[in-house]
């Protein structure tokens, strides 16, 4: 388990995380989100030890990361897959990790055949891949066979093949009881592959809760979509009943917190066919979007959602 408790990071002028408080449960994958520079790296950094707070705390297994026995055994962490001398092999490289943290020379053939890095890890790691880089950063995370791992972007630089082992690699660490926080900026693997969702902006907490609970919460408003031939007269009958219409670009409407059953009998009240009527729920993007919206520090142009892609 990780907790952090009233957590703060101070960079001179900048507060790079403000009184963060969550905890992360084991046997989940929890989705840590964020705009760019809400602080999660540096949340990451304080839980290992990178980083000293200002104030509050960060507890891996009950303790600071700094304090912990057996660090690498305790927690295992992928932060900048960058991070790795570029003229060693992959595998001298997890050798040296195995050895500064007395972990059998054997896990190493273990995380090399887990992560797929096969015959390249006999290779110096400057002719590495990014893909490969985050899968050596991976293995480098599971050596100690640690019961805490953050992975801060890992599907970052990875193929489609790639992106799909990362989703199914935190699912089974986390069936086995682990304790997983992960970091992506991905929202629709985020939707697939998290269990629970920690949202920050701007260094303070905007959500913990479940992924259940944000999907269907206030701003997972309910919309249904409904196409008409007719449409300005059933947007005018819409509007007459305090309704919100949006048009969408494939020339259908969205109207907002209303049933099925509400549109269609305006419709029929006023005379309009209807060709097409369905409920459509939010994605997590979407969610995402509205959650974090007054928390991003750089927008480079407000560019409006195609309302038809809140469809699922
Ligand atoms: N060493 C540092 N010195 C000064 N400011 C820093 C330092 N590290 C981070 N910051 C600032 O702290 C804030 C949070 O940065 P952080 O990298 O933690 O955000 P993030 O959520 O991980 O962003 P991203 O999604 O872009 O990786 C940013 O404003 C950043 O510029």
């Amino acid at each position: 388990m990780i907790e952090v408790r009233g957590l703060t990071k101070q960079y001179g002028a900048v507060r790079a995380v403000d009184d963060l408080t969550f905890e992360v449960q084991p046997g989940k994958v929890t989705g840590f989100l964020g705009p760019n520079g809400a602080g999660k790296s540096t949340t990451m950094r304080m839980v290992l030890g990178l980083d000293r707070p200002s104030a509050g705390s960060a507890l891996v297994a009950g303790r600071p990361f700094a304090r912990l026995a057996e660090p690498l055994r305790t927690a295992g962490a992928l932060l900048d897959a960058q991070a790795v001398h570029p003229g060693r092999s992959g595998r001298d490289h997890l050798r040296v990790a195995a050895r500064a943290n007395g972990i059998p020379l054997r896990r190493v053939d273990e995380v090399v055949d887990q992560v797929g890095l096969g015959p390249a890890s006999r290779r110096r790691v400057k002719g590495y891949s990014l893909g490969m880089r985050q899968r050596l950063g991976i293995a480098t995370a599971l050596l100690g066979d640690p019961a805490v791992l953050l992975f801060d972007e890992p599907m970052n630089g990875l193929d489609l093949d790639g992106v799909r082992w990362i989703r199914r690699l935190v699912r089974q660490l986390a069936d086995e009881g682990r304790t997983v926080l992960l970091s992506s900026h991905l929202m629709s693997e985020m939707e697939q592959t998290a269990d629970h969702l920690v949202i920050i902006g701007r260094g303070r907490l905007i959500a913990d809760a479940s992924m259940a609970e944000v999907m269907r919460g206030e701003s997972a408003r309910r919309q249904v979509q409904v196409r008409t031939p007719f449409p300005d007269e059933l947007t005018g009958a819409l509007l007459r009943r305090q309704l919100r219409v949006h048009p969408t670009d494939v020339g259908d409407l969205l109207v907002e917190g209303a049933s099925p059953e509400t549109v269609g009998d305006v419709a029929l009240e006023v005379g309009v066919a209807v060709h097409r009527l369905a409920e459509v729920h939010n994605s997590l993007e979407q969610i995402y979007l509205d959650l974090t919206g007054d928390s991003v520090q750089y927008r480079v142009a407000a560019e409006p959602v195609p309302a038809g892609q809140v469809q699922r």
